[in-house]
Parts: C-alpha cells; structure tokens; sequence
C-alpha cells in the first residue's frame, strides 16, 4: 500500500495506469477518500497515469490534530506531487479536492496544466454552517447527523429513497469526526474568488443538476472566474456524480483530456 511521510502527516495515494504517461491527479470531497473515483478510473482512457491519493484526516492517511488550513491541505498536495516526481498534470477536484485545485493551480503552476473544477466553489458554505458542523462531529451521534445531512445534501432523492445510498452512509458513519472536523475548518477559511481569478490554464466545470452543496450556480460562478473556461452540468446526479453517474462524468473528463491534447503532451 503506498505511502508518502512527511514532517507532519502521512498520506495514501494510489498511482495506477500507465507509469510513463501524461498524469491526472484526483482529489475527492470531504468525508470521502480515494475510493470515490473507483467507478471512474477503469472508464478513463488507457496510456494515463491516474494518482489519487487520501486528504490528510481521511482513509489511510493520518489524522493530525485538527484544526487544518486549506493552506496545509494544498501543500500535500504539493508535496506528494513532488514525491512522485508529477508535473503538467489535469488536476481534477471534486468539492474540497476543488479548491485544493483551485490554490494548488495558482501556487504551483508548473504542477497543474489544466484544472477540472467538479462540485466545488471558490467559496463553499458560510463560517456558521461550518462551525456547526464541526461542533457536531466530535459528540456522540455527531458523525450519523453529519451522514444523514450529506447524504440529503449529496444524493438524488430517488437514490436515497431506494436506499442506494447507504454505503456512502456507513462510511461517513465511521469517518474519524477529527479528520472531517480538520477540514471542515480548512472549507470554513477559504475564499479563492480573487486568486482564482487570476488563473489562466483550459478550465472545465462540472456540476451536479440536483447537488444540494454546492449547486450549479455556484459551480458556474466559479469557473466563470477563468476566462475560456467549459461547464458542463449533469442531470440526474448530484454532489458525487463519480458514484451515481459514473459513465457521464467520466465521459466529461475524456472529453476534456481529448481537448487538451493531454495525451498528446510529452509526459514530465
Ligand atoms: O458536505 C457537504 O455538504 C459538501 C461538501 C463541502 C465540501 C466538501 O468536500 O463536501
């Protein structure tokens, strides 16, 4: 199982496809972990090299004390980057993966050639529904409130209703309440409207017609910021469309690696 240590934290990435390609890095929402993209990479073009890797306070990553900054979770991105040697990467983020994005493209832009912007914004909710949610983690029956509460928020109504949801329930059941609480401080901090603005790199949008945290409005918005930037909204699904529509948003992102000529770039 891969590992990268550094000063303050461990994290856990999976580095799969194929070793001497073009990469595409994956970086999922809160309270989820690399298994979110489990439907998506075996759709994904061959001859890339697709990492996904753990947030700290997440999967098989360690828990340091929490509160975290959106400041330290790019810099493990930055730095597992560095460790395995990626450069001119698509960078796809998905809601807190998507600001990670965000402040990694504009930190390090030789890491970071093109951005996928998926159910994120460049600001996601407000201090006080972030610090209810951190209050509630810790306490007994907190992390089930919080799961019950995603999954509404994540999740087309007729998913839940069927129950096809409930894997994705367990899970943020069992999360580590200092992990997600760790992050939600991280969310609660950032505002990326004016660096994101300044970014300049083939930008796509994707967003969920039914995504209750963070709706197609704000998605758009935020890739507005980008000039040239593509949206794509997906019906039917809503905060984690590589879960419940794997075979459209995947189909998003072969569009877009086809459009950059990703694969036609000469790999790092
Ligand atoms: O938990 C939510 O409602 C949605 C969310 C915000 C940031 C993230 O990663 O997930």
């Amino acid at each position: 199982m891969p590992f990268a240590e550094f000063d303050d934290v461990t994290i856990h990435y999976l580095d799969e496809g194929t070793a001497t390609g073009p990469a595409l890095v994956l970086a999922h929402a809160l309270g989820t972990g690399t298994h979110l993209w489990d439907n998506i990479v075996p759709l994904l073009p061959p001859g890339l090299r697709v990492v996904r890797y753990d947030a700290r306070g997440h999967g098989q990553s360690s828990t340091p004390p929490a509160p975290y900054t959106m400041g330290a979770l790019i810099r493990d991105a930055e730095r597992l980057m560095d460790h395995l040697g990626l450069r001119d990467t698509i960078f796809v983020g998905l809601s807190v993966g998507g600001m990670v994005a965000q402040g990694l493209a504009v930190k390090r832009p030789d890491l970071v050639r093109a951005l996928v912007l998926s159910n994120t914004g460049a600001k996601i909710g407000t201090p006080e529904i972030w610090a209810e949610r951190i209050a509630t983690a810790p306490r007994p029956g907190g992390m089930e409130e919080l799961a019950h509460g995603s999954c509404e928020r994540w999740f087309p109504g007729a998913y839940v209703k069927a129950g096809q949801h409930q894997p994705w329930y367990e899970h943020l059941c069992a999360h580590d309440p200092e992990g997600y609480a760790g992050c939600a401080a991280a969310i609660s901090g950032t505002d990326f409207y004016t660096p994101t603005s300044g970014l300049r790199i083939p930008t796509l949008g994707i967003a969920g017609a039914e995504d209750g945290s963070t709706p197609p409005d704000l998605v758009r918005e935020t890739v507005d910021l980008i000039p040239g930037s593509q949206f794509r909204l997906l019906r039917g699904t809503g905060h984690v469309p590589p879960v419940d529509a794997p075979a459209d948003y995947a189909a998003c992102l072969v569009d877009f690696i086809d459009a950059t000529g990703h694969l036609r770039a000469t790999p790092p």
